[in-house]
C-alpha cells in the first residue's frame, strides 16, 4: 500500500529523491506533465474542446506549460492563462517549458480572459507550494476560475487548498484532481470533496528510496493492492471453508438491512449464511433469500460459526441482553455495525467484551455517538486512530474515503467508490461483505480491507449504467464483476 505524505513531507521527498535519484526536477516535472496527458487521452475529450490552462508562477505553472506543449501534439488547441506577473518571477523549471512553448500556443493575460462558455480549464495555477493565507490578487483569479461552467481540471491540487490543513475560503472547485504519487492528506478530507472532485492518483518516479524513508501512518488502497490480501480456494475445498456466518439483524419494518446483508455476504462467497432474527419476521427472510437459513428465538450456538456480523436494521429496543451474550459467547472476531454500535455506544461498559480484531463500521454519526464529537475530519481520523488502538479493534469509518483504523495504528485510505453509493442499504452491504471475509478465515485487517475495497469497486461498477438511479442491490449485483475485474478466482 501506498503511503499517503503531509504537504511538507512531499517537500522533503522532493529534495531527497533528487539527490538520491540523480533525477533533476525538470525530469520529474516531464515525468507528471507526461502522466497527466496519457490519464487526459484516456479521457476521449473532444478535440473541438479549447483548453486553458491557468499557469502558476511556481512548479505547478511549470507542469501547467509542458501539459501545453504535450497537448499540441495531440491536435488539442491550447490557450495558456498566465497568473503570473512576468517570466522573470517563473521557478527556473517553470521558465523552461514557458520558453519551450510552441509558438501555435496562444498566451493571454489573465485580465484579458474572456471566459468561454465550454470546454476545458487546466489548474495549474497553485500547488502545494502554497503557502499562509491567500494573497488578494490569487483570491480574485480564483473566484474567477470558478466562474468556468465547463470541465474542471486541477494538477496536483485544487488551487487554493493546503496540503496538510483543513482549507476554508476561495479554492478552486474542480470535476478532476489529478494528483501525482499519492494523494495530498487534504484530497482525502470530506471538506474539500467539493473542490477535490473526482481524484485520480497517477504514478510517478518519486516512489524510490527517499519516499521509503518516510514515516506516515496513512495509507492508501488501491487496486493493486488487492489481489494479495485475497485467500486462494483450490477445488477441494466445500461449503464449509468458504464459512458459516450468522447475521443478526432485522426488525419489523427493518427487514430489508438484514436482507442485503445476507444477499451480500453470499454474493462475496459465504458458504452458509444463517440470519438470526425475531420470530414475526422469519418468513420475509426465507422467501427473500432461499440460500439463506433462518433462526429464530433461542439464541444460536456460536460454537458452530465461523463469524458474525450483528446490527443492520436491528433497532435498539430489548436487544442488550442478547448484544452481550453474544459478545461472551463468541470469541473469534465479529462484525458490528448500525444498532449494534448504538447499543455500544449506549453501553460503553459492553465494549471491552467485544472480541479483539473485531470491525466496527460506523458511519460519521454512528461514530459521533460511539466515539466522540470532532470539529473537523482530521480532529475525527486522530480519535478513531485512538480508538482503535485502544481498544484494539479495526474501526471501519464509512465515507466518500472510508477510512479504516487498524490497532497498529495505521489508517488505510479506501480509493474506490464514488457518489452514487450515498443510498439506503449501502452500509448493510458492507457488513455482509465483511463478515463473509471474516467467515472465510481472513485476517480481520485483510477482510475490513477487501470488503471496504470490494465495495466500493462494485458501487463503481453498477454506477456505470446506473448513475444517481443506482441502489444497493445493485452493488449486490456487481461484487461478481469486481472479482473478475481483479482477476480473483
Ligand atoms: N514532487 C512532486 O510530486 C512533483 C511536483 N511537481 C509540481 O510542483 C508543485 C509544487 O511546486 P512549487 O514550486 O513548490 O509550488 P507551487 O507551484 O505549488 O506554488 C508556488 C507558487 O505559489 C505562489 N504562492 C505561494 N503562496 C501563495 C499565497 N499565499 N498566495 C498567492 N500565491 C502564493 C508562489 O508565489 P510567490 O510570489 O510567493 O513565490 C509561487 O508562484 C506540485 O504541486 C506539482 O504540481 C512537479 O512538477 C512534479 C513532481
Ligand atoms: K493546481
Amino acid at each position: 500500500m501506498q503511503k499517503i505524505l503531509s504537504g511538507i513531507q512531499v517537500k522533503e521527498l522532493d529534495a531527497q529523491h533528487l539527490k538520491l535519484s540523480g533525477k533533476s526536477s525538470l525530469e520529474l516535472m516531464e515525468e507528471a506533465s507526461k502522466a497527466f496527458v496519457s490519464w487526459f487521452l484516456e479521457q476521449e475529450f473532444s478535440i473541438e474542446s479549447p483548453v486553458q490552462i491557468a499557469v502558476g508562477g511556481g512548479n505547478n505553472g511549470g507542469d501547467g506549460l509542458a501539459i501545453a506543449r504535450l497537448l499540441t501534439e495531440y491536435s488539442y488547441s491550447v490557450f495558456i492563462l498566465k497568473c503570473f506577473d512576468s517570466a522573470d518571477k517563473l521557478s527556473s523549471d517553470a521558465l523552461f517549458n514557458f520558453n519551450k512553448l510552441p509558438d501555435s500556443i496562444q498566451v493571454l493575460e489573465f485580465v484579458d480572459w474572456d471566459l468561454p462558455e465550454n470546454g476545458i480549464l487546466i489548474d495549474a495555477f497553485l500547488g502545494v507550494g502554497l503557502k499562509g493565507d491567500l494573497r488578494p490578487d490569487a483570491i480574485k483569479i480564483i473566484q474567477r476560475l470558478n466562474e468556468f461552467v465547463g470541465t474542471v481540471i486541477s494538477v496536483d491540487v485544487p488551487s487554493g487548498l493546503a496540503s496538510d490543513e483543513i482549507s476554508r475560503g476561495d479554492i478552486v472547485k474542480a470535476d478532476f484532481t489529478i494528483s501525482f504519487a499519492f494523494p495530498k492528506l487534504s484530497l482525502i478530507l470530506p471538506e474539500h470533496a467539493e473542490f477535490v472532485g473526482e481524484l485520480v492518483v497517477l504514478k510517478i518516479g518519486l516512489l524510490g528510496e527517499a519516499y521509503e524513508g518516510l514515516h506516515s501512518s496513512f495509507y492508501y488502497l488501491e487496486n493493486h493492492d488487492i489481489p494479495a490480501l485475497h485467500k486462494t480456494f483450490n477445488r477441494f475445498s466445500y461449503k464449509g471453508d468458504m464459512g458459516k456466518i450468522l447475521l443478526v439483524g432485522g426488525s419489523p419494518g427493518k427487514m430489508g438491512a438484514l436482507i442485503l446483508c445476507a444477499k451480500s455476504a453470499l454474493r462475496t462467497g459465504s458458504g452458509l449464511v444463517t440470519c438470526h432474527m425475531e420470530d414475526s419476521e422469519r418468513f420475509i427472510v426465507q422467501t427473500a433469500v432461499p440460500e439463506a437459513m433462518a433462526s429464530w428465538g433461542l439464541i444460536p450456538n456460536p460454537e458452530f460459526y465461523d463469524s458474525v456480523g450483528i446490527g443492520p436494521g436491528w433497532g435498539t429496543e430489548n436487544r442488550v441482553r442478547l448484544l452481550k451474550q453474544f459478545l461472551q459467547d463468541f470469541k473469534k472476531p465479529i462484525v458490528i455495525d448500525a444498532d449494534g454500535l448504538n447499543l455500544l455506544a449506549r453501553n460503553p461498559d459492553l465494549l471491552p467484551l467485544v472480541p479483539k480484531n473485531s470491525v466496527l463500521t460506523p458511519h460519521i454519526g454512528e461514530f459521533t455517538r460511539l466515539v466522540g464529537k470532532a470539529t473537523n475530519h482530521l480532529e475525527r481520523l486522530e480519535l478513531a486512530k485512538r480508538f482503535a488502538m485502544d481498544n484494539e479493534l479495526i474501526l471501519v469509518l464509512k465515507g466518500a474515503n472510508t477510512v479504516i483504523s487498524l490497532p497498529d495504528g495505521r489508517q488505510v485510505v479506501n480509493s474506490s467508490g464514488n457518489k452514487y453509493m450515498a443510498t439506503g442499504g449501502s452500509g448493510d452491504v458492507l457488513t455482509g461483505m465483511i463478515t463473509s471475509y471474516l467467515g472465510m478465515g481472513y485476517a480481520p485487517e485483510n477482510a475490513a480491507l477487501c470488503g471496504v475495497f470490494h465495495h466500493g469497486m462494485a458501487g463503481e461498477i453498477a454506477s456505470k449504467s446506473k448513475r444517481r438511479s443506482l441502489i444497493a442491490s445493485d452493488i449486490i449485483a456487481s461484487i461478481p464483476d469486481t472479482y473478475i475485474q481483479l482477476d480473483i478466482s
